[in-house]
């Protein structure tokens, strides 16, 4: 059996007295897609950095087809090597992309890091043309471009690398839902033609539902729920998977059994 993308075993990260993530194991397979789902403080983005190689773990290990993250890197020849498995995409493309610096540079910029030797005129074009903005974009500042067209360019500058996965944190909260629809579409169609693998962190099940093919269930650090995305939704397991289910407002939702529920729920795990 070759070994799988992703391999996440008994991911453990303490802050203090919070134990944000709790023996947390999951594997992602080639061209595969994993959604990461739970409330604010589940531990979903300590997950993602950790896997990405923003923070570190104190116990468990990270492995890239089957290879081992979880050591310090060991130079910047082995840091670039690292970046070139997973990039990460955030929340705020605003904040992650350099005001002063256009799209061009931008993409420009990553390549000549990470692909040096390749002609980089022909590859930005065809990065633009990839995520859906014109060649007009290049030349364009962010402040320039929508939240979407932003976040669009974030892909790009991720996808320039030629990553084997791509980590979305939150990578649609910000935008308007017909925005969210047009980038989440966007991913599909990348996913279908490059077979890279993604990691969806977020705390909406519409977005796991549109765009992921299993789902862990993440509730103070720990996942109280895994499986097919379908499955899940379909069928929860977990009183706290149907919660975050029944969350989600829709015609005569009513919020005070949810908070009931959400009592009922931490009154069964604490005995009270
Ligand atoms: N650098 C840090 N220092 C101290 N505590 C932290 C740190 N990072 C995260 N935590 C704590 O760890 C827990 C998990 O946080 P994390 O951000 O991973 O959750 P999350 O599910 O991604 O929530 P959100 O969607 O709000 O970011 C929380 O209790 C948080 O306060």
């Amino acid at each position: 059996m070759p070994d799988p993308l992703l391999e996440v075993r008994g991911l453990c990260r303490t802050f203090g007295e919070v134990r944000a993530v709790d023996e947390v194991s999951f594997t992602l397979p080639d061209g595969g897609s994993l959604g990461i789902v739970g409330e604010s403080g589940s531990g979903k983005t300590t997950t993602a950095r950790i896997v990405v190689g923003l923070d570190r773990a104190d116990a468990g290990s990270v492995r890239v087809r089957g290879q081992d993250r979880t050591a310090q890197p060991g130079g910047r020849a082995e840091r670039l090597a690292r970046a070139r498995q997973i990039q990460m995409v955030f929340q705020d493309p605003y904040l992650s992309l350099d005001p002063r610096t256009s799209v061009e540079a931008v993409l420009r910029e990553t390549l000549k890091l990470h692909r040096p030797g390749t002609d980089p005129a022909p590859r930005i074009r065809k990065l633009l043309d990839q995520v859906g903005l014109g060649t007009r974009a290049a030349d364009a500042l962010p402040r320039e471009l929508s939240g979407g067209q932003r976040q669009r360019v974030a892909i790009a500058r991720a996808l320039a690398v030629e990553p084997a996965i791509l980590v979305l944190d939150e990578a649609v909260a910000a935008l308007d839902v017909s925005v969210q629809a047009q980038i989440l579409n966007l991913l599909a169609d990348i996913r279908a033609e490059t077979r890279i693998g993604y990691l969806f962190i977020t705390h909406d099940l519409g977005v796991v539902r549109c765009v992921t093919d299993d789902v862990i269930v993440m509730r103070r650090g720990r996942i109280v729920e895994s499986g097919r995305t379908a499955d899940v939704l379909a069928l929860p397991n977990h009183a706290y998977t149907r919660l975050l289910m029944d969350s989600v407002p829709r015609p005569g939702w009513d919020p005070h059994a949810i908070g009931a529920a959400r009592r009922a729920l931490q009154a069964s795990e604490t005995g009270t």
